[in-house]
């Protein structure tokens, strides 16, 4: 059996594109905590948590992910069997409550490592691929209608994106709705327009919003209302034509059977994290396809290596109605991977390499780490990314 014989976590700030402005947050930069378990038959799995805006998004923090694992996660993997991921997560369910972020980071970590020693891709440890590539939305959030709109139009040039999440509920329903069809008028049939409310509505507002969305030409209406108003998501999913899909009310098998049972929306949008691993979002994916409801593969904004951990995921699903919004690693400027992901012809192709099929460059890893000491650096320069 090999053993676990040591974890290392780490923290690294990487700066966004441009400001990212959701509801709730606006973002400037990504932290993503790396957690590298290292086996005794020297294989080592990575894995990465990432939150949105500090505390402003969901219940953990990437400080705070770091002190769960390096204090009450530690101590329990050292020395359990690694070729045993499952029986591993099974233990820290029973002992952890919680923690949800972490536990995928670990997770991730172990289903890495098991796919090294085993040769095979994450996704086929997963009960097998069904797909080599995902269709990827990109969010477009700069705060600016005209900025949004040349946003778009250059990625529908690069063939990098021709879905499009706008995130809204800042603004008055109105302005947010003017926003939204302004920008659909200008793309046309060349482009899918949906909207992101995360939670900013009351029902009535969401009612009237998603009836003058409807007349926009918007897709999709994510998470309209609070997590916690299943009753009311349930109303609106039936009073309107237009989809609506769950975000920050799925956080794990259990509230996607509530919310399946509640017929409480007509899209799941499921993410890693929020479900509390990779199994476990395996799970909300099959509570789904049971209840008839449809599938989108939701992203925290993460970077590479739990983007490549989620396209794993999201590539054994029979069916992914709503395609994904993989795109976390291309809103930061900083390529942190050995080998960056390949996006084209509006999809992300799943890395087919054993594992995650991706590995941490460590040399930009130790420059950009928050405890990095830059003046070891060269001039204070970080090293070459890989994609230049
Ligand atoms: O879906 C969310 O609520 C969070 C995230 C996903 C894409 C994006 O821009 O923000
Ligand atoms: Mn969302």
């Amino acid at each position: 059996m090999p053993a676990i014989e040591s974890i290392d976590t780490f923290l690294v700030d990487l700066p966004t594109i441009r400001p990212h402005i959701l509801s709730m947050a606006t973002m400037m930069r990504q932290t993503a905590v790396f957690v590298r378990i290292h086996c005794a038959d020297g294989v080592i799995g990575t894995g990465e948590a990432t939150t949105i805006g500090g505390l402003s998004y969901g219940p953990e923090s990437p400080e705070g992910i770091k002190l769960a694992i390096d204090t009450y996660f530690a101590p329990l993997l050292l020395k359990a069997d690694a070729a045993r991921p499952a029986l591993i997560m099974d233990m820290l369910g029973k002992a952890i409550v919680g923690n949800h972020f972490a536990k995928c980071a670990v997770e991730t970590a172990l289903l890495d490592a098991m796919g090294q020693r085993l040769g095979v891709p994450v996704s086929e440890l997963l009960g097998g691929r069904r797909r080599d590539s995902l269709p990827v939305a990109w969010t477009l959030a700069s705060g600016n209608t005209r900025q949004d709109i040349a946003e778009a139009e250059q990625m529908l040039e690069l063939r990098r994106h021709n879905i499009f999440k706008l995130k809204i509920g800042k603004r008055s329903v109105e302005d947010d709705v003017a926003h939204v069809a302004t920008i659909k008028k200008a793309l046309g049939d060349r482009a899918s327009v949906r909207v992101d409310v995360n939670q900013a509505w009351d029902e009535a507002s969401a009612s009237r919003g998603i009836a003058l969305l409807q007349d926009a030409g918007c897709d999709l209406v994510e998470q309209p209302v609070a997590a916690h108003a299943r009753y009311a998501m349930a109303r609106l999913a039936q009073a309107h034509i237009i989809p609506i899909m769950a975000d920050e009310a799925l956080i794990g098998p259990s509230s996607a059977f509530d919310y399946a049972a509640s017929a409480a929306a007509d899209v799941f949008a499921v993410k890693i994290q929020q479900s509390g691993g990779l199994h476990a979002a395996c799970k909300v994916g099959a509570i789904a396809d049971a209840a008839g409801i449809a599938l989108y593969g939701g992203t925290m904004l993460e970077v590479g290596i739990a983007t490549a951990a989620s396209a794993h995921v999201f590539a054994t699903f029979p069916r992914l109605a709503f395609q994904t919004e993989l795109f976390g690693p291309l809103l930061v400027t900083e390529e942190i991977l050995a080998e960056p992901l390949r996006y084209a012809d509006f999809a992300l192709q799943v890395p087919d390499g054993p594992g995650l099929g991706v590995s941490l460059d460590m040399d930009r890893v130790a420059f950009f780490r928050r405890d990095a000491d830059r003046k070891s650096f060269h001039g204070g320069t970080a090293p070459q990314a890989a994609r230049g």
